[in-house]
């Protein structure tokens, strides 16, 4: 139910008032979400245990655009793909595939990626998304999150000092130029639409 707190976000421009073409809609987007986040994973650079990659802007994009209810149900797809075998991470099917890959050295990201889209998400429904400051601000708390879900269970496979090692402070700066991009794009695509009444 809607309150007095909640925007539509970028997507609701594209979303059907109501009905069946509002969930085909809805799916539809889920779907193009996890082909962008597939592809995310797969533009790479080849570190380690943990590699750098696109996901962080696609989560990102992705839940400031959908808002947190579509946002979260995408990346739970997302993770369902991976769980029956698709080689939509980025280190499928290379070092693994499905249930065995997610318990793997990036499974504390894949989980923090929900967690990520929901606090982004969060944001945009409440009219974030218009202002790169606020929309900032949530998507580091975001970010630091996700890293610190990713952190915990790394260290629980390869120790704490090797986990800050190979899994955080390589993409520290990366990953602050990621989340700068996604808080500045979605302010200035809503800038560019004409004002609504
Ligand atoms: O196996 C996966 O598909 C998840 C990979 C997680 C990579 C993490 S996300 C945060 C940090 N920033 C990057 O560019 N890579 C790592």
């Amino acid at each position: 139910m809607a309150t007095a707190t909640t925007m539509r976000p970028l997507v609701s421009l594209a979303l059907p008032d109501q009905g069946a073409a509002r969930l085909a809609t809805q799916l539809f987007l889920a779907l193009v979400g996890t082909l962008l986040l597939t592809l995310s994973a797969k533009t790479k650079v080849v570190l380690g245990p943990v590699d750098i990659s696109l996901q962080t802007l696609a989560v990102l994009l992705i839940a400031s655009a959908f808002g947190m209810r579509l946002a979260v149900a995408t990346l739970i797809l997302y993770l369902a793909e991976g769980a029956i075998g698709l080689p939509v991470f980025q280190g499928t099917p290379e070092k693994g595939i499905g249930i065995a890959y997610m318990l793997g050295s990036t499974g504390g990201y894949l989980a923090g990626f929900v967690v990520m889209a929901a606090i982004a998400g969060w944001a945009a429904d409440r009219g974030w998304d218009r202002h790169p400051g606020k929309l900032f601000g949530a998507m580091l708390a975001a970010e630091i999150v996700m890293m610190a879900m990713g952190f915990a269970w790394l260290a629980v496979l390869i120790g704490p000092e090797k986990s800050w090692q190979f899994g955080v402070a390589p993409f520290i700066a990366g990953d602050l130029i990621k989340v700068a991009l996604a808080a500045s794009l979605v302010p200035a695509v809503w800038a560019l639409l004409p004002k609504r009444p």
